[in-house]
């Protein structure tokens, strides 16, 4: 049986607006690379992934300075107004047989593990896909807004409440069948799974590491930083 082809699919078309720095926050800096090179280097270091497509905004100056952007494995489509839009942009390189491992570039602590712990789960038959996900740790409010002001409006049930993470792994022809869909109806689609749950799909929650955190605002950035340095989990 010929392994599976596993394409990297990585949305950094933003502009990171949450994180309020001077550049798109994928170009910051921790240690000697900016998080999108981390982020394409730890993909691109895991074995099984056989290239890396990202999406860039069509007006990105930053990329082109960077050497990792001559990378033979790598290749550069024009990303969308959305996430989702990005994603879908990217779909269009891949073969619909291929698996589209999406990750965010905003998420450069990756683990080679946690790659591996989402990647091994092609090998069960019944896997259709599936993402990284950490259960909630804390007590969840749902707000409400009151004088201004924002207030607990009730308590969620945090029984199997999961935070979403990346990489999200599903078949490249069926994630865009089901983005396709799934925006056209006008659905949320904030996440890959969200798409392919509007399908009816099955997704498998694969409990990934905590570290593995996004780079959204800029109490984010020192933390990610601290995660780097520990290497991969021990
Ligand atoms: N049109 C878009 C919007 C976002 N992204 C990417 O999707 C990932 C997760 O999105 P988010 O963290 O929201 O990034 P931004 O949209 O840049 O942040 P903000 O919402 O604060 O502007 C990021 O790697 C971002 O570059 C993308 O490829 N295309
Ligand atoms: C895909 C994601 O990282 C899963 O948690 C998240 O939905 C991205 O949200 P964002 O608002 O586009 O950062």
């Amino acid at each position: 049986m010929t392994a599976p082809t596993i394409v990297a699919v990585v949305p950094a078309a933003g502009i990171g607006s949450r994180m309020q720095a001077d550049k798109p926050k994928q170009y910051l800096t921790i240690g000697n690379h900016t998080i999108l090179e981390h982020t394409l280097r730890a993909l691109n270091k895991h074995p099984a992934v056989s290239r890396v497509v990202v999406a860039l905004h069509p007006e990105d100056t930053y990329f082109p300075t960077l050497a990792i952007s001559q990378a033979p494995w790598l290749t550069a489509v024009a990303g969308g107004d959305s996430r989702a839009e990005s994603v879908q942009n990217a779909l269009h390189t891949l073969a619909a047989h291929e698996w589209a491992l999406v990750h965010d570039a905003a998420r450069p602590c990756i683990s080679q593990q946690d790659l591996s712990s989402l990647i091994d789960h092609i090998q069960q038959p019944a896997f259709n896909g599936g993402i990284l996900a950490t259960p909630v740790r804390d007590t969840m409010k749902r707000a409400q807004t009151k004088s201004g002001s924002p207030v607990v409006s009730h308590t969620e049930d945090r029984e199997n409440l999961w935070h979403a993470l990346t990489p999200q792994l599903f078949r490249a022809g069926e994630l865009l069948t089901a983005l396709n869909e799934a925006l056209e109806a006008g659905a949320n689609v904030t996440d890959e799974a969200s798409a392919m749950e509007f399908a009816g799909h099955t997704v498998r929650l694969v409990d990934g590491n905590p570290a593995n955190i996004k780079v959204t605002r800029p109490a984010d950035l020192p933390l990610a930083t601290f995660y780097l340095q520990q290497g991969e989990p021990q």
